[in-house]
Protein backbone atom coordinates (compact mmCIF):
# COMPACT_ATOMS: atom_id res chain seq x y z
CA UNK A 1 0.00 0.00 0.00
CA UNK A 2 1.48 3.55 -0.42
CA UNK A 3 -0.11 4.90 2.25
CA UNK A 4 -0.41 2.99 5.32
CA UNK A 5 -2.22 5.19 8.08
CA UNK A 6 -4.00 9.11 7.38
CA UNK A 7 -1.40 10.46 8.14
CA UNK A 8 0.76 9.20 5.49
CA UNK A 9 -2.05 11.18 3.31
CA UNK A 10 -1.74 13.97 5.23
CA UNK A 11 1.89 14.20 4.64
CA UNK A 12 1.70 13.94 0.88
CA UNK A 13 -0.85 16.92 1.26
CA UNK A 14 1.71 19.15 2.85
CA UNK A 15 4.65 18.50 0.37
CA UNK A 16 2.86 18.61 -3.49
CA UNK A 17 4.54 17.91 -6.42
CA UNK A 18 4.29 20.69 -8.58
CA UNK A 19 4.08 21.01 -12.14
CA UNK A 20 6.48 22.44 -14.66
CA UNK A 21 6.36 26.62 -14.30
CA UNK A 22 9.34 26.43 -17.55
CA UNK A 23 6.85 24.08 -19.94
CA UNK A 24 3.64 26.25 -18.95
CA UNK A 25 5.47 29.44 -20.04
CA UNK A 26 6.93 28.37 -23.20
CA UNK A 27 3.17 26.74 -24.14
CA UNK A 28 2.06 30.75 -23.01
CA UNK A 29 4.30 31.81 -25.38
CA UNK A 30 3.46 29.82 -27.97
CA UNK A 31 0.06 30.56 -27.93
CA UNK A 32 1.02 34.33 -27.86
CA UNK A 33 2.57 33.52 -31.54
CA UNK A 34 -0.43 31.62 -33.30
CA UNK A 35 -1.90 32.98 -35.90
CA UNK A 36 -4.51 34.39 -34.49
CA UNK A 37 -5.24 37.22 -31.51
CA UNK A 38 -4.11 36.73 -28.97
CA UNK A 39 -6.67 34.97 -26.47
CA UNK A 40 -8.69 34.44 -29.53
CA UNK A 41 -9.45 30.54 -28.54
CA UNK A 42 -10.44 31.30 -25.11
CA UNK A 43 -10.26 28.54 -22.75
CA UNK A 44 -8.87 25.78 -25.03
CA UNK A 45 -5.57 27.75 -24.22
CA UNK A 46 -5.71 28.11 -21.15
CA UNK A 47 -6.42 23.95 -21.25
CA UNK A 48 -3.08 23.42 -23.77
CA UNK A 49 -1.40 25.84 -21.22
CA UNK A 50 -2.54 23.89 -18.28
CA UNK A 51 -1.35 20.31 -20.21
CA UNK A 52 1.91 21.34 -20.66
CA UNK A 53 2.33 22.34 -16.88
CA UNK A 54 2.03 18.56 -16.13
CA UNK A 55 3.09 16.85 -18.98
CA UNK A 56 6.16 19.11 -18.72
CA UNK A 57 6.17 19.10 -22.10
CA UNK A 58 5.97 22.48 -24.64
CA UNK A 59 3.82 20.40 -26.80
CA UNK A 60 1.42 18.27 -24.74
CA UNK A 61 0.16 14.79 -26.41
CA UNK A 62 -3.02 13.20 -25.46
CA UNK A 63 -1.89 9.78 -27.15
CA UNK A 64 -2.61 7.60 -24.12
CA UNK A 65 -5.90 8.39 -22.46
CA UNK A 66 -6.99 6.56 -19.17
CA UNK A 67 -10.70 6.53 -18.13
CA UNK A 68 -10.79 4.75 -14.23
CA UNK A 69 -14.31 3.84 -13.07
CA UNK A 70 -14.55 2.82 -9.65
CA UNK A 71 -17.68 0.52 -8.49
CA UNK A 72 -18.88 0.39 -4.66
CA UNK A 73 -21.87 -0.69 -3.05
CA UNK A 74 -23.16 1.26 -0.09
CA UNK A 75 -25.49 0.43 3.35
CA UNK A 76 -27.65 3.29 2.76
CA UNK A 77 -29.10 2.19 -0.53
CA UNK A 78 -30.93 0.10 1.74
CA UNK A 79 -32.78 3.24 2.89
CA UNK A 80 -34.54 3.54 -0.30
CA UNK A 81 -32.29 6.61 -1.56
CA UNK A 82 -31.97 5.48 -5.17
CA UNK A 83 -34.39 4.83 -7.56
CA UNK A 84 -32.97 1.70 -8.65
CA UNK A 85 -31.80 -1.65 -6.09
CA UNK A 86 -28.19 -1.72 -5.42
CA UNK A 87 -27.99 -4.84 -7.42
CA UNK A 88 -27.54 -2.56 -10.56
CA UNK A 89 -23.65 -1.23 -9.41
CA UNK A 90 -22.67 -4.92 -10.27
CA UNK A 91 -25.30 -5.84 -13.30
CA UNK A 92 -23.67 -2.45 -14.81
CA UNK A 93 -19.79 -3.63 -13.84
CA UNK A 94 -21.03 -6.50 -16.04
CA UNK A 95 -22.41 -3.98 -18.58
CA UNK A 96 -19.11 -2.33 -18.92
CA UNK A 97 -17.09 -5.35 -19.67
CA UNK A 98 -19.32 -6.04 -22.59
CA UNK A 99 -18.91 -2.81 -23.88
CA UNK A 100 -22.68 -1.60 -23.36
CA UNK A 101 -22.75 1.26 -21.23
CA UNK A 102 -22.77 5.00 -22.23
CA UNK A 103 -18.86 5.03 -21.25
CA UNK A 104 -18.05 1.91 -23.35
CA UNK A 105 -19.65 4.37 -26.42
CA UNK A 106 -17.41 7.60 -25.25
CA UNK A 107 -14.71 5.89 -24.10
CA UNK A 108 -14.29 4.42 -27.88
CA UNK A 109 -14.76 7.65 -29.94
CA UNK A 110 -13.17 9.64 -27.19
CA UNK A 111 -9.83 7.72 -27.89
CA UNK A 112 -9.41 6.13 -24.04
CA UNK A 113 -8.91 3.18 -22.51
CA UNK A 114 -11.61 2.19 -19.88
CA UNK A 115 -10.31 0.90 -16.57
CA UNK A 116 -13.44 -0.69 -14.09
CA UNK A 117 -12.49 -1.93 -10.75
CA UNK A 118 -15.20 -2.75 -8.97
CA UNK A 119 -14.19 -2.71 -4.93
CA UNK A 120 -15.58 -5.37 -2.55
CA UNK A 121 -18.97 -4.97 -4.00
CA UNK A 122 -20.01 -7.72 -1.90
CA UNK A 123 -19.45 -6.17 1.34
CA UNK A 124 -21.02 -2.75 1.01
CA UNK A 125 -20.03 -0.11 3.16
CA UNK A 126 -22.07 0.10 6.60
CA UNK A 127 -25.12 2.13 6.63
CA UNK A 128 -23.20 5.44 7.87
CA UNK A 129 -26.49 6.84 9.62
CA UNK A 130 -25.84 4.20 12.32
CA UNK A 131 -22.01 3.65 12.18
CA UNK A 132 -18.92 4.47 10.11
CA UNK A 133 -19.31 3.74 6.58
CA UNK A 134 -15.92 2.26 6.76
CA UNK A 135 -12.96 2.07 9.23
CA UNK A 136 -9.51 3.57 8.31
CA UNK A 137 -8.09 0.02 7.31
CA UNK A 138 -11.13 0.25 4.72
CA UNK A 139 -10.59 3.77 3.67
CA UNK A 140 -7.38 3.14 2.75
CA UNK A 141 -7.34 -0.69 0.93
CA UNK A 142 -9.90 1.50 -1.17
CA UNK A 143 -7.54 4.37 -1.68
CA UNK A 144 -4.99 2.46 -2.53
CA UNK A 145 -7.02 0.59 -5.87
CA UNK A 146 -7.56 4.17 -7.31
CA UNK A 147 -3.90 4.82 -6.49
CA UNK A 148 -2.47 1.16 -8.24
CA UNK A 149 -5.30 1.40 -11.19
CA UNK A 150 -3.14 4.97 -12.22
CA UNK A 151 -0.68 3.78 -15.06
CA UNK A 152 2.87 4.70 -14.25
CA UNK A 153 2.55 7.30 -17.52
CA UNK A 154 -0.53 7.67 -19.45
CA UNK A 155 -1.27 11.27 -20.71
CA UNK A 156 -4.80 12.18 -19.43
CA UNK A 157 -6.21 10.36 -16.32
CA UNK A 158 -10.37 10.75 -16.06
CA UNK A 159 -11.98 10.13 -13.16
CA UNK A 160 -15.66 8.72 -12.52
CA UNK A 161 -18.06 6.23 -10.85
CA UNK A 162 -20.81 3.72 -10.53
CA UNK A 163 -22.76 3.25 -6.73
CA UNK A 164 -26.00 3.34 -6.38
CA UNK A 165 -27.01 5.85 -3.59
CA UNK A 166 -23.79 7.31 -4.08
CA UNK A 167 -25.28 10.70 -5.06
CA UNK A 168 -26.91 10.65 -1.09
CA UNK A 169 -22.87 10.18 -0.50
CA UNK A 170 -21.52 12.34 -1.98
CA UNK A 171 -24.38 15.12 -0.90
CA UNK A 172 -23.58 14.22 2.65
CA UNK A 173 -19.41 14.76 2.15
CA UNK A 174 -20.54 18.42 0.64
CA UNK A 175 -23.35 19.13 3.71
CA UNK A 176 -20.39 17.69 6.51
CA UNK A 177 -17.61 20.07 4.78
CA UNK A 178 -19.25 22.98 3.44
CA UNK A 179 -22.39 23.64 5.29
CA UNK A 180 -26.14 23.19 5.65
CA UNK A 181 -28.26 20.08 5.60
CA UNK A 182 -30.06 16.92 3.15
CA UNK A 183 -32.35 20.10 2.24
CA UNK A 184 -29.17 22.11 0.67
CA UNK A 185 -27.23 18.93 -0.85
CA UNK A 186 -29.81 16.08 -2.46
CA UNK A 187 -30.81 16.02 -5.41
CA UNK A 188 -32.64 13.36 -7.37
CA UNK A 189 -29.96 11.41 -8.95
CA UNK A 190 -31.47 8.20 -10.52
CA UNK A 191 -34.57 10.05 -10.44
CA UNK A 192 -35.97 9.63 -6.94
CA UNK A 193 -39.60 11.14 -6.71
CA UNK A 194 -41.14 13.12 -4.29
CA UNK A 195 -40.99 10.71 -1.09
CA UNK A 196 -37.50 9.18 -2.02
CA UNK A 197 -36.25 13.13 -2.39
CA UNK A 198 -37.53 13.21 1.49
CA UNK A 199 -35.61 9.69 2.68
CA UNK A 200 -32.35 10.88 0.96
CA UNK A 201 -32.39 14.34 3.29
CA UNK A 202 -33.56 12.82 6.51
CA UNK A 203 -30.67 9.93 5.91
CA UNK A 204 -28.11 13.24 5.55
CA UNK A 205 -29.58 14.78 8.45
CA UNK A 206 -29.41 11.39 10.78
CA UNK A 207 -25.94 11.14 9.48
CA UNK A 208 -24.62 14.84 10.07
CA UNK A 209 -25.81 14.31 13.83
CA UNK A 210 -24.76 11.07 14.41
CA UNK A 211 -21.00 11.95 13.16
CA UNK A 212 -21.33 15.75 14.43
CA UNK A 213 -17.70 15.53 16.30
CA UNK A 214 -15.99 14.19 13.19
CA UNK A 215 -16.65 17.08 11.15
CA UNK A 216 -13.00 18.73 11.50
CA UNK A 217 -11.24 16.14 10.07
CA UNK A 218 -11.68 15.85 6.28
CA UNK A 219 -10.25 12.16 5.90
CA UNK A 220 -12.34 11.22 9.19
CA UNK A 221 -15.21 12.57 7.64
CA UNK A 222 -14.06 10.71 3.81
CA UNK A 223 -13.78 7.40 5.36
CA UNK A 224 -17.02 7.44 7.82
CA UNK A 225 -19.43 9.50 5.09
CA UNK A 226 -17.79 8.63 1.95
CA UNK A 227 -17.70 5.27 -0.13
CA UNK A 228 -14.83 2.62 -1.75
CA UNK A 229 -15.55 4.38 -4.87
CA UNK A 230 -14.91 7.67 -4.14
CA UNK A 231 -12.08 6.69 -1.89
CA UNK A 232 -10.55 4.86 -4.97
CA UNK A 233 -11.28 8.23 -6.93
CA UNK A 234 -9.48 9.85 -4.69
CA UNK A 235 -6.25 7.52 -4.24
CA UNK A 236 -5.98 7.74 -8.36
CA UNK A 237 -6.20 11.40 -8.11
CA UNK A 238 -2.89 11.59 -5.57
CA UNK A 239 -1.46 9.17 -7.84
CA UNK A 240 -1.38 11.35 -10.65
CA UNK A 241 -0.21 14.25 -8.92
CA UNK A 242 2.35 12.18 -7.62
CA UNK A 243 3.15 11.23 -11.69
CA UNK A 244 2.14 14.70 -12.73
CA UNK A 245 -0.55 13.15 -14.92
CA UNK A 246 -3.62 15.76 -15.69
CA UNK A 247 -6.71 14.76 -14.29
CA UNK A 248 -10.78 15.81 -15.78
CA UNK A 249 -12.91 14.94 -12.96
CA UNK A 250 -16.57 13.81 -14.14
CA UNK A 251 -19.78 14.82 -12.11
CA UNK A 252 -21.39 15.55 -8.39
CA UNK A 253 -19.96 12.38 -7.28
CA UNK A 254 -16.26 12.47 -8.91
CA UNK A 255 -15.94 15.93 -7.36
CA UNK A 256 -17.49 15.17 -4.21
CA UNK A 257 -14.95 12.33 -4.11
CA UNK A 258 -12.17 15.09 -3.96
CA UNK A 259 -13.84 17.47 -1.67
CA UNK A 260 -11.95 15.75 1.05
CA UNK A 261 -8.22 16.23 -0.25
CA UNK A 262 -9.16 19.76 -1.07
CA UNK A 263 -9.92 20.62 2.66
CA UNK A 264 -6.53 19.53 3.01
CA UNK A 265 -4.82 21.15 0.88
CA UNK A 266 -6.43 22.77 -1.45
CA UNK A 267 -3.55 23.05 -4.12
CA UNK A 268 -4.55 19.50 -4.51
CA UNK A 269 -6.49 20.15 -7.16
CA UNK A 270 -4.22 22.04 -9.07
CA UNK A 271 -3.54 19.15 -11.93
CA UNK A 272 -7.73 18.62 -12.22
CA UNK A 273 -10.34 19.92 -14.29
CA UNK A 274 -14.16 19.55 -13.87
CA UNK A 275 -14.79 17.80 -17.18
CA UNK A 276 -18.65 19.07 -16.91
CA UNK A 277 -20.86 20.10 -14.69
CA UNK A 278 -23.90 18.07 -13.51
CA UNK A 279 -27.51 18.68 -13.50
CA UNK A 280 -27.06 16.80 -9.98
CA UNK A 281 -28.31 19.78 -7.51
CA UNK A 282 -24.75 20.43 -5.29
CA UNK A 283 -22.47 20.22 -8.13
CA UNK A 284 -22.46 23.76 -9.29
CA UNK A 285 -22.23 25.13 -6.51
CA UNK A 286 -19.63 22.33 -5.38
CA UNK A 287 -17.27 23.76 -8.40
CA UNK A 288 -17.59 27.09 -7.27
CA UNK A 289 -16.31 26.16 -4.19
CA UNK A 290 -13.11 24.23 -5.40
CA UNK A 291 -12.59 27.22 -7.87
CA UNK A 292 -13.16 24.62 -10.77
CA UNK A 293 -14.75 26.16 -13.93
CA UNK A 294 -16.54 22.99 -15.61
CA UNK A 295 -15.71 22.44 -19.31
CA UNK A 296 -19.17 21.23 -20.71
CA UNK A 297 -22.84 21.96 -19.20
CA UNK A 298 -24.67 19.94 -21.13
CA UNK A 299 -27.57 18.77 -18.37
CA UNK A 300 -25.88 15.45 -17.71
CA UNK A 301 -26.50 13.49 -14.93
CA UNK A 302 -25.43 9.96 -15.76
CA UNK A 303 -21.85 9.64 -13.76
CA UNK A 304 -19.69 6.81 -15.48
CA UNK A 305 -17.04 9.39 -16.01
CA UNK A 306 -19.81 9.65 -18.96
CA UNK A 307 -19.26 14.40 -18.65
CA UNK A 308 -15.32 14.54 -18.62
CA UNK A 309 -15.36 11.77 -21.18
CA UNK A 310 -17.15 13.84 -23.74
CA UNK A 311 -14.81 16.62 -22.37
CA UNK A 312 -11.68 14.70 -23.75
CA UNK A 313 -12.97 15.94 -26.87
CA UNK A 314 -12.51 19.13 -25.96
CA UNK A 315 -8.90 18.90 -24.56
CA UNK A 316 -7.93 17.21 -28.10
CA UNK A 317 -9.21 20.52 -30.13
CA UNK A 318 -7.16 22.40 -27.62
CA UNK A 319 -4.03 20.70 -28.44
CA UNK A 320 -4.67 20.47 -31.96
CA UNK A 321 -4.60 23.84 -32.25
CA UNK A 322 -1.93 24.31 -29.53
CA UNK A 323 0.53 21.95 -31.57
CA UNK A 324 -0.23 21.72 -35.10
CA UNK A 325 -1.07 25.84 -35.63
CA UNK A 326 1.65 27.94 -37.79
CA UNK A 327 3.21 30.85 -35.37
CA UNK A 328 2.86 34.24 -37.90
CA UNK A 329 6.87 33.69 -38.42
CA UNK A 330 6.37 30.31 -40.07
CA UNK A 331 3.56 31.72 -42.13
CA UNK A 332 4.37 35.17 -42.92
CA UNK A 333 1.57 36.31 -41.47
CA UNK A 334 1.67 40.10 -40.01
CA UNK A 335 1.04 40.89 -36.43
CA UNK A 336 -1.17 43.20 -34.78
CA UNK A 337 0.01 46.71 -36.22
C1 LIG B 1 -28.68 1.81 -15.05
C2 LIG B 1 -27.81 2.83 -14.35
C3 LIG B 1 -26.57 3.16 -14.88
C4 LIG B 1 -25.78 4.12 -14.22
N1 LIG B 1 -24.57 4.63 -14.51
C5 LIG B 1 -24.24 5.51 -13.61
N2 LIG B 1 -25.23 5.64 -12.71
C6 LIG B 1 -25.19 6.61 -11.63
O1 LIG B 1 -26.30 6.50 -10.74
C7 LIG B 1 -25.90 6.15 -9.43
C8 LIG B 1 -26.12 7.28 -8.47
O2 LIG B 1 -27.47 7.67 -8.37
P1 LIG B 1 -28.34 7.31 -7.08
O3 LIG B 1 -27.69 7.99 -5.94
O4 LIG B 1 -29.70 7.87 -7.40
O5 LIG B 1 -28.36 5.81 -6.95
C9 LIG B 1 -24.43 5.83 -9.52
O6 LIG B 1 -24.27 4.47 -9.75
C10 LIG B 1 -23.99 6.65 -10.70
O7 LIG B 1 -22.80 6.28 -11.27
C11 LIG B 1 -26.21 4.77 -13.07
C12 LIG B 1 -27.45 4.43 -12.52
C13 LIG B 1 -28.25 3.46 -13.16
C14 LIG B 1 -29.58 3.09 -12.56
O1 LIG C 1 -23.16 13.97 -11.42
C1 LIG C 1 -23.02 12.81 -11.03
O2 LIG C 1 -21.91 12.39 -10.63
C2 LIG C 1 -24.21 11.88 -11.00
C3 LIG C 1 -25.49 12.34 -11.15
C4 LIG C 1 -26.55 11.46 -11.11
C5 LIG C 1 -26.31 10.11 -10.92
N1 LIG C 1 -25.07 9.68 -10.76
C6 LIG C 1 -24.01 10.54 -10.79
Amino acid sequence: MHFNTLDDIRGFCRELPGGDEAAAEAAALRQQNLTKPPGSLGRLEELAIWLSRWQRRELPRLDHVTIAVFAGNHGIAERGVSAYPPEVTAQMVANFAAGGAAINQIAKFAGAELRVEPIELARPTRDFTVAPAMDSADFLVALDTGWRTVPEQTDLLVVGEMGIANTTVAATLCAALMGGRGARWAGRGTGVDDAGLLRKRSTIDAALKFHRDLMDDPLAVAAALGGRELAAISGAVLAARARRIPVLLDGFVATAAVLPLARLAPAILDHCRAGHVSAELGHRELLRELDLAPLLDLGMRLGEASGAGVAILLLRAALACHNGMATFAEAGVSGAG
